[in-house]
Order: C-alpha cells, then sequence, then structure tokens
C-alpha cells in the first residue's frame, strides 16, 4: 500500500506503508547506524519521534529478544530507504515488518532517506506526518503538523513503581527517566544492587534506600520540561555520589543554574568522536539527543568540562568540583554501538568506593 511521508517545509516523499497503516505526526530525526534498528527502536529516549535510519538496508537481521532496551518500540514510526523482507539471523524470531505490526507502529519504506537526512542537516529538524490516507491533503493538515509537540515525556515512559534487581555489590538508586536496559545490566554485570525508581520520586524517597550512588538516566523531550526532576537532583547533589546519562547529564546542569540549548539537527548514531579532556584520548560513542548543554552557561567555579565532542566540539561530558557527581551526554552504555566508553561505569564504581570507604 502506498503511504506518504509530509515534511512541515512541504517536502513530500511518497514510499510504501509496513507495519501498521494509518497515520502519525512526529518530530522527523536521522540515526547514522549502520546497524542496531531494534536498540534504536526501543529506546525510549526517541518517544515522539518519527526515526530515519540513513542506512539504506534495514531489518536484514530480523527481530530478535535480546537486543531490546525496553518492553516495546518507542518511536512514532519509521522511515526505511529498503526494508528486508527475509532477515537471516540466527537469533531472529520475526521480521521488522512483523514486529512493528505487532506494536502497532507505522512505517514507511523505498524513501531517499539520504535526500530526507541532507534536508533536516540543512534546515534543521522538523515536524512531519507518515500517512496512508489516500486522500491526504498537505494544506489541510500543515497546522496539525506544525503545531505537533510533546510536553513532558518522561512521565510517559518511566517505570510505575520501584524496580528491585538483587546484587552482592554497590547499591545503585536508578531514576528512571526512559531508561535503556542496558544502564540496568551494565550496573549488574559489575555486581551492584539496583532499585529503579520513577521519575516522580523526590529526593526522600530515593535516599531511603540508603543507595551508595545514584545514577540519572537518558530520556525523550526537553530538559527544560522536568522541573520536577530537577528540584528532586538538586536535593541529591552532595549527598551521594552521582553519575548521570544524556537526558540526567543535561538536568544535572539545569540544576546547576546552567542552560540548554537546541541542536540544529541532533546528534543520533553509533561514531561520534567524544574527547575525554583528561585522558587526552577520543572514544567513538553512541549517540541519541536533540539538546546540549550550553558552554558559556557553566559556572567554572563549580564545573568543568571532561568530554567535548570532535565534530562540533559541543560539551559532552561535566564534572563538578567537590562534590562526587559526573555526567556525560552520549551513552556509555552503548547498545547499539561502541562500549568504548563503559570505563565510565568503573569510575563510578570507584566513586562510590572512595565516598564509602
Ligand atoms: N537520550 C537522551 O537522554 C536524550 C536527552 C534529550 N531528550 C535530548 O534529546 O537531548
Amino acid at each position: 500500500m502506498k503511504a506518504i511521508l509530509a515534511l512541515e517545509d512541504g517536502t513530500i516523499f511518497t514510499g510504501k506503508s509496513f507495519g501498521v497503516e494509518g497515520e502519525v505526526i512526529g518530530e522527523i530525526v536521522f540515526n547514522t547506524g549502520m546497524t542496531g534498528y531494534q536498540e534504536v527502536l526501543t529506546d525510549p529516549s526517541y518517544c515522539g519521534q518519527i526515526v530515519t535510519m540513513t542506512y539504506p538496508l534495514i531489518g536484514n537481521y530480523g527481530v530478535n529478544l535480546e537486543d531490546i532496551e525496553s518492553s516495546r518500540p518507542q518511536v512514532k514510526g519509521f522511515i526505511v530507504r529498503e526494508l528486508c523482507k527475509t532477515p537471516s539471523n540466527w537469533r531472529s524470531i520475526e521480521t521488522l515488518n512483523d514486529y512493528l505490526k505487532r506494536h502497532n507502529i507505522i512505517g514507511i519504506e523505498g524513501i531517499d532517506t539520504r535526500a530526507l537526512t541532507k534536508i533536516l542537516r540543512s534546515k534543521g529538524t522538523m515536524n512531519g506526518i507518515v500517512t496512508t490516507d489516500e486522500n491526504f491533503d498537505f494544506e489541510s493538515n500543515l497546522e496539525r503538523i506544525k503545531s505537533y509537540g510533546i510536553k513532558n515525556p518522561v512521565y510517559e515512559v518511566t517505570t510505575k513503581e520501584v524496580i528491585h534487581y538483587e546484587g552482592k555489590g554497590f547499591k545503585v538508586a536508578l531514576v528512571d527517566l526512559g531508561i535503556k536496559q542496558n544502564i540496568v545490566r551494565s550496573l549488574l554485570n559489575r555486581g551492584c544492587e539496583v532499585f529503579v525508581f520513577p521519575a516522580w520520586s523526590k529526593a526522600e524517597e530515593i535516599l531511603a534506600v540508603n543507595p551508595d550512588g545514584i545514577m540519572l538516566s537518558n530520556g525523550p523531550g526537553d530538559p527544560k520540561d522536568c522541573n520536577d526532576v530537577i528540584d528532586t537532583i538538586k536535593n541529591l547533589i552532595g549527598k551521594k555520589p552521582i553519575f548521570g546519562i544524556c537526558l540526567g547529564h543535561q538536568l544535572t546542569a539545569l540544576a546547576n543554574n546552567a542552560n540548554t540549548g537546541r541542536l540544529k539537527y541532533g546528534h543520533r548514531g553509533c561514531n561520534h568522536p567524544v574527547k575525554d579532556m583528561e585522558k587526552d584520548l577520543t572514544y567513538i560513542t553512541s549517540q541519541n539527543h536533540g539538546y546540549t548543554i550550553l558552554e558559556d552557561s557553566l559556572d567554572p567555579e563549580k564545573m568543568e568540562i571532561s568530554h567535548r565532542n570532535m565534530n562540533d566540539n559541543t560539551v559532552e561530558g561535566v564534572r563538578y568540583k567537590g562534590v562526587p557527581v559526573f555526567t556525560v551526554q552520549f551513552h556509555p552504555e552503548a547498545s547499539p554501538g561502541p562500549g568504548d566508553t563503559a570505563y565510565l561505569f568503573d569510575e563510578f564504581m570507584d566513586m562510590m568506593r572512595k565516598v564509602k570507604e
């Protein structure tokens, strides 16, 4: 069946429907990973977004039970150049098409995703619609497409209750702002006991389990929408070691009176070079973010830049002075992408050890 992708600037692409039929409006973003579509689909940070993959063939290793980052696809829609209908992989249990159908997600294939990406890169991220409506009329839908926005999606994707994982090592309270499961796995692999808290948990509730350290996860949306979590972080700083990832990194900065802003077209992919300023080494990182901390808003008395993006020089990591707190904009838990920066989980373990001694 025919499907249409229309961008708010009036660009119209025609392709073929896969997944379910229907209509979806969202922010159109591109991911440059050559593999990892399952992790991308299930990363809650994509809540409210329609994702296009720049790699031309998607679905070739099917869908397996191991590579998911949450229980269901979180994207609003999925755009590909060519959908593979005959996957080949020993772990695959179904095709990407069947998986998206089962989860009620709209897909469109046959799109020149590189042309689409060039538009997003030159004009910036924008809203769009994917529809199988044969009588679709752009002009009469434009207002709806333009005005689409999602307010505080963190509360949609966070756990509704505390989840406990046994472990004999450090006790970590993990605030779920839209968590990728590999953050939990990365802690469990290091022997930690983990309590996953809903995003609305108050500092007292989190501190009540007497954690050795606190992690603030990744998550969707504009960090400035998360005032409650920012207040919670203010009440946690200085009390326990803190490690923040992506949205957790941005919110920690906002809790310290720094500012965040929107990137023109975001960083989403598996090959973003990031320099660890202290080690003087550049690592290849996995990224998925549309906002960033604004460098000139950082108070040098309170914080220093620990990591920088080598493509556009943006802030990718912050260390706080006088308190055991550090945060990064990229994904040390990878999934998808390289595990080169997993050492940050070990640094978090060292930080908890030092504070405990
Ligand atoms: N992966 C994330 O945590 C993303 C953080 C935030 N939603 C952004 O787009 O910048």
